[in-house]
C-alpha cells in the first residue's frame, strides 16, 4: 500500500488532495461529532472555541454537509493530522496483481428507466419552471469480501493525483444487525470553495464528455465539448451562480469569460477557475461552502425549484452524494469539495453515485452515458475496471445465483 495511505480503518475523516494530506487518527487523535443544534456555523465555533481552550493543537471542523441542508451533515470537530503534498504514485499504489472480486451490481435506477426520467425532465423543464436540473443514478455493488475504506481511498488517490480524494464516517447506521457504519468515499474532480486568509477560490465544472482510450477519438471529444452550445449553457449557469452568491463579499472577483478543460482519468469537464479577495469581516470556509451549495453543478436554476424536482424524480436519497466534503479551521481558512464520483461503502456493499445536468438541450441517452462514464472513477477503485465501459452501466458478469439483498435501508 501507498506510504502516504492517509488513512487507517477506523479513520473517519481523511481528504487527500494534490497540495496536502488531512487526516484524523481514528486510533489515538481527538475528535468528537458536532453537534447539530443551534444551526452549524455558530455550533462550529462554539466547538473550535472549546477545543483550543481546551488546549487542541490544530482543531478542525472536518466531515461532510449533505446534499439537502435539511439532512444529517457528518461533522467532527477534530485535531487534525496535516500532512504535506502527496509524494509521487509508486507502482504498489495501484494494486496491478489484484484479481478482479466476485461481485454483483443492480441499478438504480436503470440505464434505461434513467434516460426515460431524463426524457420526462426535457419535456417538463420550461413547464416546472427550470432552466437546469441535475439527475442522479446509483450503483449497487456487492462484493464477497468486506471492503477496506482506506485500501479503496489509496487506489482512488493513487488513480486520480489531481482530486480531492476522501473518506468520511457517515455517521448512519449500519444497513443491517452488525453492519459496519457507511464510509462515504470518493475521488471530486471539483473545488467547492477553499479559503486562505482573504483569498478565496472556486473551480465550478458542469459540461462533460467521457474519455477515450484512442488518443485522437479523446482529444476530438474535448474539442467538442470545448465548442459545444448545450454544455457552455450548462456550464454558464453554475458559474453565474457562483460568482452571485461571492461577489458581494469580495473587494475583487476574477471570472474568466470562458470555461477551459478539467480532465479526470475517466471525464473530460468544462471548467472556470474562479478567484477573489474576501472583504473583512471574512467569511469562514464553512460558511463560504454553506452559502454556495448546491451550486447548479449538482442541483439546478433555479436552485429551490431544481431541488424539489430532484426530491420528486430521483428514486433514492442522496444522503451526502453531492453534499460537499472538507475543513475549517479555527483562523477560518479551509477547502470544501463537492462530494462526487463516490460511494458509500459498508461492509461488502458499495452504493455508487453519479448525476449529469439536464438542460433544454440534452439527450436522454447521452446523459445516461455520461452517468455510466462517471461510475468508471468508483468502478476502477473497487477493482471492477474491466467491467466493460460505459456507454451505459455495464452488464452484471454471469455468476449472480440470487438477487442482490437490498442494500441501503428503505429502497426494496
Ligand atoms: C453530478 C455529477 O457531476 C457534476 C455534473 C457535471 C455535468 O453535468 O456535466 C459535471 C461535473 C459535476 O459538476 C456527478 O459526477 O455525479
Amino acid at each position: 500500500m501507498a506510504p502516504d495511505t492517509p488513512a487507517g480503518p477506523t479513520s473517519p475523516f481523511s481528504l487527500s488532495t494534490p497540495a496536502r494530506t488531512l487526516t484524523v487518527d481514528g486510533g489515538r487523535g481527538r475528535f468528537r461529532p458536532l453537534s447539530a443544534g443551534g444551526g452549524t456555523v455558530p455550533a462550529a465555533s462554539a466547538a473550535l472555541r472549546g477545543a483550543r481552550a481546551a488546549g487542541w493543537d490544530d482543531p478542525r471542523i472536518v466531515g461532510a454537509l449533505p446534499f439537502r441542508t435539511q439532512d444529517p451533515a457528518a461533522l467532527l470537530v477534530a485535531d487534525a493530522v496535516a500532512g504535506g503534498p502527496r509524494p509521487p504514485r509508486t507502482p504498489d499504489d495501484a494494486d496491478p496483481a489484484l484479481p478482479a472480486p466476485r461481485f454483483r451490481l443492480r441499478e438504480e435506477p436503470s440505464a434505461d428507466e434513467y434516460a426515460r426520467l431524463v426524457a420526462v425532465a426535457v419535456d417538463r423543464l420550461s413547464r416546472e419552471g427550470l432552466d437546469k436540473v441535475v439527475l442522479a443514478r446509483t450503483l449497487l455493488v456487492e462484493l464477497e469480501e468486506p471492503l477496506d475504506p482506506a485500501r479503496v481511498l489509496a487506489r482512488l488517490a493513487a488513480e486520480n493525483p489531481g482530486a480531492h480524494n476522501f473518506a468520511v464516517a457517515t455517521g448512519a447506521d449500519g444497513t443491517g444487525p452488525g453492519d459496519p457504519r457507511p464510509v462515504l468515499v470518493g475521488a471530486s474532480p471539483e473545488l467547492l470553495v477553499a479559503r486562505d486568509g482573504p483569498r478565496v477560490r472556486s473551480h465550478p465544472l458542469a459540461g462533460s464528455a467521457p474519455r477515450h482510450p484512442d488518443p485522437a477519438t479523446d482529444r476530438d471529444r474535448a474539442h467538442a465539448l470545448l465548442s459545444s452550445a448545450k454544455d457552455l449553457g450548462e456550464h454558464a449557469f453554475v458559474v453565474e451562480a457562483v460568482a452571485e452568491r461571492l461577489r458581494p463579499l469580495c473587494s475583487r472577483l476574477d471570472v474568466p469569460p470562458a470555461p477551459t478543460l478539467t480532465a479526470t482519468a475517466t471525464m473530460w469537464h468544462l471548467g472556470t477557475p474562479v478567484a477573489g479577495l474576501l472583504r473583512d469581516p471574512l467569511p469562514s470556509a464553512l460558511e463560504l461552502a454553506l452559502l454556495l451549495h448546491p451550486t447548479p453543478a449538482v442541483c439546478g436554476t433555479p436552485s429551490d425549484t431544481a431541488a424539489r424536482a430532484i426530491g420528486r424524480w430521483e428514486p433514492f436519497d442522496r444522503g451526502l452524494y453531492a453534499g460537499a466534503v472538507g475543513w475549517c479551521d479555527a483562523d477560518g481558512d479551509g477547502e470544501w469539495a463537492v462530494a462526487l464520483r463516490c460511494a458509500e461503502i459498508a461492509g461488502t456493499r458499495a452504493r455508487l453515485f453519479a448525476g449529469a445536468g439536464i438542460v433544454a438541450g440534452s439527450d436522454p441517452a447521452s446523459e445516461a452515458a455520461e452517468t455510466g462514464a462517471k461510475f468508471r472513477t468508483m468502478l476502477n477503485a473497487l477493482g471492477l475496471g474491466s467491467v466493460s465501459a460505459a456507454p451505459a452501466v455495464p452488464a452484471a458478469p454471469a455468476a449472480p445465483a440470487a438477487p442482490v439483498p437490498t442494500p441501503h435501508g428503505g429502497h426494496p
